[in-house]
């Protein structure tokens, strides 16, 4: 009875193994004999031993490098494990392959349990057997998470869809549509061949199914209109976080890359949640440097926690400065009482800042009292670096004079974009004069063109009222044509905090 069963009803066999259980001994082989004793074993190849390796040994995911574009392969029988070393599949689950190993492949499973170990060659083939493989709106070996990143980005509009094997289920495929603003998945079932959404209409092909359901649409509510256009994957990380983590409550304040607002993460963290639309950005620049911002870390820079490139619009998630930024805060009453000892404090620590930039070779482009941020304790912080750049060329070029902050940047870079971190030096010196004026606007009354002329006859910016002369001296030197004899950061920093040194021993 039992071997009829087994034989004639092998798909129940998850139902056979509770029934009879002592048979499962059965399939177990020798490590060594070479041959399957599985009840399938016409129908299933035969088996080498596996190599043994202590390096296979309860690995985990963490432990071994999945290439992320790895191939995905397709368990043709099952397979149960006969030592720590090896894996136990199932037909229909699908594999990344880590590396080949003899006979056998080192794998871990798509979904589910991350636990790596070998399976036999001839047990899996790749998925790219699959009739359905080449079709433009199937994607293999994305997840829920990349499916709606990929049909929400600006390349696909309503009506984008793709097909995807479900992240869950064996034998499972989701249709995930792209209606309106957001995405919805639908189940695709398999059984006998045979692909469902409902069960009473069920298709021997996905090709099949998708015809049916591009003219009848409303049966499932979400037109099939274009299948999703393919592009590199903006790349999933630990930064990356759901857009409904962040509540915004407050409009801080609007740039030109966008809205920032004050927020809370989960309900009850204070974040700043800057705001930029997915059409004002260059993709790979955008990568580039949202990369180079999670490498940066230091006590006078605005720390990233977060980013939602999911959907519209991107967010950018930092700490919150309570006193907003430094040109404001100058401005107001409390920055009028600051004594030139408090400037020259915020001078000091916009420099520290700039010094590790400077050694983390990253250009700025646009330092300026408005990107510098003041929380307690007149804790200064410098925001924004390296945003200018992520702005497509139109929305930022000097040809669309009313956009580069010509006040604030050097000669060379207003006129033929040649940023650089002595650019960002001739800036720190309008940053120095906005400091000791408590805000005023450089070259007040002058138009950008007059400034730009100005400055090649030779004018340079007065000495503010209450700035040092050895201070000034500094700005002076910020401000000289030639790039190569501006001072560096570190110089500009030393030369500062041992100002700032004397002015404290004088006061005391
Ligand atoms: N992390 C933050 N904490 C508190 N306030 C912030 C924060 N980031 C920005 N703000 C406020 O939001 C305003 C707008 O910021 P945003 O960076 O978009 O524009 P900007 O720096 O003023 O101009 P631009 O970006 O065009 O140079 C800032 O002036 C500041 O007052």
């Amino acid at each position: 009875m039992e071997v009829f069963a087994r034989k004639h009803m092998s798909f129940l066999d998850c139902l056979w193994n509770r029934m009879w259980p002592h048979l499962e001994q059965h399939c177990e082989m020798s490590p060594n004999s070479g041959m399957s004793l599985s009840p399938h074993s016409a129908m299933t190849p035969s088996l080498t031993p596996s190599p043994t390796s202590d390096q296979n040994q309860n690995l985990s995911l963490k432990e071994v490098n999945v290439p992320s574009t790895s191939t995905v392969f397709i368990v043709l029988y099952d397979f149960r494990a006969r030592s720590n070393e090896e894996l136990t599949v199932r037909q229909g689950e699908r594999l990344h392959i880590v590396r080949k190993e003899g006979d056998y492949v080192l794998a871990v499973k798509t979904c589910g349990s991350s636990d790596v170990g070998l399976v036999p060659t001839n047990y899996v083939v790749e998925s790219s057997k699959e009739p359905f493989f080449n079709e433009p709106w199937y994607f293999d070996g994305i997840n829920r998470t990349e499916a709606e990143k990929l049909l929400l980005s600006s390349l696909n509009q309503l009506g984008s869809y793709l097909i995807r094997p479900s992240e869950t289920y064996t034998d499972q495929y989701s249709l995930s549509v792209r209606v309106q603003n957001r995405v919805t998945h639908i189940c695709i079932k398999k059984t006998d061949g045979n692909f469902y959404i409902q069960k009473n209409r069920s298709f021997s092909s996905l090709q099949d199914l998708l015809t049916f359901y591009k003219m009848n649409w409303k049966l499932i509510k979400s037109p099939l209109l274009y299948p999703c256009v393919r592009q590199e994957l903006l790349s999933t990380d630990a930064w990356e976080q759901p857009r409904s983590d962040f509540q915004p409550k407050r409009k801080l304040g609007e740039g030109y890359f966008g809205e920032v607002w004050e927020g809370l993460w989960k309900g009850t963290y204070p974040v700043a949640i800057k705001t930029m639309k997915q059409a004002d950005v260059t993709k790979t620049e955008f990568q580039k440097e949202i990369q180079a911002l999670k490498s940066l870390r230091h006590p006078n820079l605005i720390q990233l926690f977060a980013v939602c490139t999911i959907g519209e619009p991107i967010y950018i998630v930092t700490e919150l400065m309570q006193k907003g930024n430094l040109l404001t805060y100058l401005n107001s009453a409390d920055g009028r009482m600051l004594t030139p000892l408090h400037l020259m404090h915020i001078t000091c620590q916009v420099a520290e800042g700039m010094v590790y930039l400077a050694e983390k070779h990253v250009v700025h482009r646009d330092l300026a009292a408005r990107n510098i941020l003041v929380g307690d304790n007149l804790m200064c912080k410098i925001a924004d670096f390296g945003l200018a750049r992520l702005l497509k060329e139109e929305f930022y070029s000097p040809s669309s004079n009313t956009k580069i902050p010509v006040k604030w940047t050097a000669p060379e870079a207003a006129i033929y974009q040649r940023y650089s971190l002595k650019s960002d030096v001739w800036s720190y010196g309008i940053v120095l004069y906005e400091i000791f004026t408590y805000g005023e606007q450089p070259y007040s009354g002058m138009t950008n063109r007059e400034v730009l002329e100005q400055l090649n006859h030779g004018y340079r910016l007065p000495r503010p009222r209450t700035c040092p002369a050895d201070v000034y001296q500094i700005m002076l030197s910020c401000w000289r044509d030639e790039e190569d004899l501006r001072p560096s950061f570190q110089n500009l920093r030393d030369k500062l905090n041992s100002i700032n040194t004397n002015l404290n021993c004088m006061q005391k």
